[in-house]
């Protein structure tokens, strides 16, 4: 290897809430565990009506119960949907699917600074469409079946290889990881892993699921020496 090969940053964890949290209390306390149980780089408020419409008000209370306690950690936060509530929050960014604002009219409203994210599912053209658009970050889903969203498209790891070799905003795999079949998205070239089922579902507790995902992303360290 030469000093001119360029070597890929680590890929990091970006964790996405429960899309419905009865306590709110109890789950900050276990975010707080689970933000010191490893290497998270975001989480993402993402609180759900039964008919998958952004739940306002929940997205308030449990954003008002951890924005500051995550960003205490160096964690960024970002709100789902709304561009309006992640500036209300003071949260780090927005991330914005199809049906949500086009990211042109949320980066006039964001600003600058804030990190807007883009779904892309599983089009490169959708993804280098919000890249010029002003995004910050594109994510290709789903790659594994997933019991969270409805209606996801299936994408293959290949997606993510291509973008790696040949555009510089970083890409988030969403779908179904978790620390057992994570390993093909990192090698392809995840810069990120977007998990909410993987953590808060896995049957030793998040901060157990956080720490298992941050093995597997030590043993595949590229930026490693
Ligand atoms: C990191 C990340 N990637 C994709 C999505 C999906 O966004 P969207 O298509 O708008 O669907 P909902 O999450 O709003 O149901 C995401 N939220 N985060
Ligand atoms: C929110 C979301 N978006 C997806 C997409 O493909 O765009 S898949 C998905 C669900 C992510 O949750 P889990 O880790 O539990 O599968
Ligand atoms: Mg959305």
């Amino acid at each position: 290897m030469t000093d001119t090969d360029y070597i890929r940053p680590r890929t990091r964890l970006y964790l996405i809430t429960p899309p419905r949290i009865e306590d709110v209390d109890g789950f900050a306390a276990l975010l707080e565990t689970t933000l010191t149980a490893g290497d998270v780089a975001c989480l993402q408020l993402r609180l759900k009506t039964p008919e998958g419409e952004i739940d306002l008000d929940a997205t308030r209370t449990v954003g008002t119960a951890v924005t500051e306690m995550a960003q205490a950690y160096g964690v960024a936060v970002l709100v789902n949907d709304s561009p309006e509530l992640a500036v209300e929050l003071s949260a780090d960014g927005v991330h914005l699917g199809w049906d949500d604002m086009p990211v042109k009219q949320a980066r006039e409203l964001v600003g600058p600074e804030m990190i807007i994210g883009a779904t892309a599912k599983n089009s490169r053209h959708v993804a280098m469409k919000a890249g010029e658009d002003g995004a910050d970050y594109v994510a290709f889903g789903a790659f594994y079946p997933t019991h969270t969203k409805a209606g996801t498209v299936e994408a293959s790891p290949d997606l993510l290889e291509i973008w790696q070799e040949s555009m510089e905003i970083p890409c988030v795999a969403i779908g179904g990881i978790t620390a057992e079949n994570a390993e093909a998205l990192i090698t392809a070239g995840a810069d990120f892993l977007a998990v909410s089922s993987g953590v808060w579902n896995h049957p030793a507790g998040a901060p157990a699921a956080v720490a298992e995902f941050n093995k597997v992303l030590d043993r595949l360290d590229q930026s490693a020496s």
